[in-house]
């Protein structure tokens, strides 16, 4: 080093700077070195650098003319850059002063907590709010490595100490700051932010959407809403149902699934085509058919939460349109007929309702649908379900607003094989035979299937169940054959899906 200073010290230190920054070259082409070790190393070698040049630069002031200090300055940083040629980025859990955590702070917890079991020592075990297990996270002071397109970058997990003991509802001095840092050479800065950092935030949301405890909401009767009371309110949406318990036949479940799995990855295929990102299903049948344990294994599919839309506590179309945008997306809206209400929830309802009408009109509920609510936030489902599809408007089923019907009926062989399975935990059986055509010739719902075949005590066994099944079959079959004993009855599987333009409701 040739600058001339009565001061010899700061020489010596400036060439021990030369020195560190050969270390950190060493370190970093030495990958397989625990990363902790070569960035505590660089960091203390910068740190003590960093020291010495403010040194420097401060003796430099006293001692020297105005041009020479800047070039002196200008020569220290690109020495720092040189000896420590890493970025770095902090990401604390607030935002601001008012406790609003970071979605991008929450992102990398999501992104980080999969790599850390798998990675680090020293782990964190949390139940977190609206999660269903304990979580595992990487632990303050805890390093992760990570790789992006052949890119090596460093996360650590920090927190600032209260500085006093302090309480406060706010974050600031006497609460804990916790943060996340990312480390990176400086050369792959551009890729870093444009694409790494955009993937991390995508990952670590679909993550968490995966993770979180699904809601099953139900609006609140507009008269109540206040700052207070929301328009919804919810419980955790825990049913169990699934596509491998709904009973129907193996082909028209696959068709559902593929529809959704369409639905799902569409996102660019709807932005491309300038159409809203939500799909309307249509779900008939009699009673018991399996329409809300349908919806409900859809939502477990899909991972979505559940909103039950009561139309009849909404006074107008205004309060409508105020409930729906204020639904999330990743969700499924259900709307129920009225008419498919039970003659006790509608004395229940009766009751428990104001006495003016509910002026919610059609048109109210299609403009919804296409307009604002649709536009909102994608990824959105509309089902609609009804016993009665013959009495529902034209224009509520036209194509673009209801994209699919699926008619849930009565229970085939097929269905009922599905029921056995988990019912009885059975394959077959010397009793199937004699169900299936019994099946073939009578109208019963799965409901009712699964009531027969549910054990009535403990360790009841399975030919007891299978022949409670038959005689319920053949009682339902005579008593249909004395009701109905003209009418032509057409059965099929339980299930039948059809396209909008094959199908004519009227
Ligand atoms: N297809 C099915 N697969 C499996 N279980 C079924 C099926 N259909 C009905 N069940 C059983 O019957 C019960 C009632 O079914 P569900 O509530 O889904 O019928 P629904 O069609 O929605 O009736 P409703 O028209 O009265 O609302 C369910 O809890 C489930 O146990
Ligand atoms: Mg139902």
């Amino acid at each position: 080093m040739s600058i001339t200073t009565k001061d010899r010290k700061s020489i010596v230190v400036v060439r021990k700077f030369g020195h560190n920054h050969k270390l950190v070259q060493k370190l970093e082409r030495m990958s397989d070195l625990p990363s902790i070790f070569g960035s505590t190393v660089a960091t203390f070698a910068v740190v003590y650098s960093t020291a010495t040049m403010v040194f420097v630069y401060t003796v430099a002031r006293e001692h020297f003319p105005q041009h020479l200090v800047d070039g002196v300055e200008k020569y220290g940083r690109k020495l720092v850059n040189f000896a420590f040629p890493y970025s770095q980025i902090t990401f604390p859990e607030f935002t601001d002063a008012y406790m609003r955590r970071s979605e991008a702070f929450t992102a990398i917890q999501n992104y980080l907590r999969e790599k850390a079991s798998a990675s680090a020592n020293r782990l964190k075990a949390d139940a977190l709010k609206d999660s269903r297990s304990l979580v595992l996270s990487m632990d303050y002071n805890e390093e992760i490595a990570d790789e992006f397109d052949g890119i090596k970058v460093w996360w650590t997990s920090n927190r600032n100490h209260p500085r006093s003991m302090q309480i406060s509802v706010y974050p600031g001095p006497g609460v804990d700051e916790k943060y996340y840092k990312l480390t990176f050479h400086n050369r792959h800065k551009k890729r870093i932010i444009e694409s790494y950092l955009p993937k991390v935030m995508e990952d670590g949301k679909a993550i968490g959407q995966d993770n979180r405890l699904r809601k099953l909401y139900s609006n609140n009767p507009s008269k109540h809403w206040n700052g207070f009371n929301p328009k919804w309110s919810h419980v955790a949406f825990e049913h169990p149902a699934s596509f491998d318990t709904l009973a129907m036949s193996a082909k028209r479940k696959k068709e559902i699934i593929n529809d959704l799995d369409a639905f799902k990855e569409g996102r660019e295929d709807y932005e491309r085509i300038g159409k809203p990102w939500k799909r309307g299903y249509l779900l008939y049948g009699p009673p018991g058919t399996g329409k809300s344990t349908m919806i409900a294994a859809m939502a477990n599919y899909l991972k979505y939460d559940v909103y039950d839309l009561e139309l009849t506590t909404i006074k107008d179309n205004t309060e409508l349109r105020r409930l729906l945008i204020d639904t999330s997306s990743k969700s499924i809206l259900r709307e129920q007929e009225e008419d498919d209400l039970d003659p006790i929830s509608k004395e229940v309802k009766k009751e428990t309702e104001d006495t003016t009408e509910s002026k919610v009109t059609l048109s109210g509920i299609l403009n919804c649908i296409d307009g604002l609510w649709s536009s909102c936030g994608g990824e959105r489902i509309i089902v609609f379900t009804t016993n009665y599809p013959e009495k529902l408007d034209q224009a509520l089923i036209r194509r673009g607003r209801m994209d699919k019907d699926i008619e849930m009926s009565y229970c085939c062989f097929e269905a009922f094989k599905v029921l056995a399975k988990h019912y009885l935990k059975i394959d077959s059986h010397s009793l199937f035979e004699e169900i299936g055509q019994l099946l073939g010739k009578t109208d019963m719902t799965p409901a009712d299937v699964a009531e027969n075949l549910i054990p009535r005590f403990k360790d009841e066994n399975v030919e007891t169940r299978m022949n409670r099944l038959i005689e319920a079959l053949k009682t339902a079959k005579e008593g249909e054959g004395a009701s109905r004993p003209n009418e032509k009855r057409k059965r099929g599987c339980n299930t039948r899906i059809n396209k909008r333009e094959k199908r004519n409701i009227r």
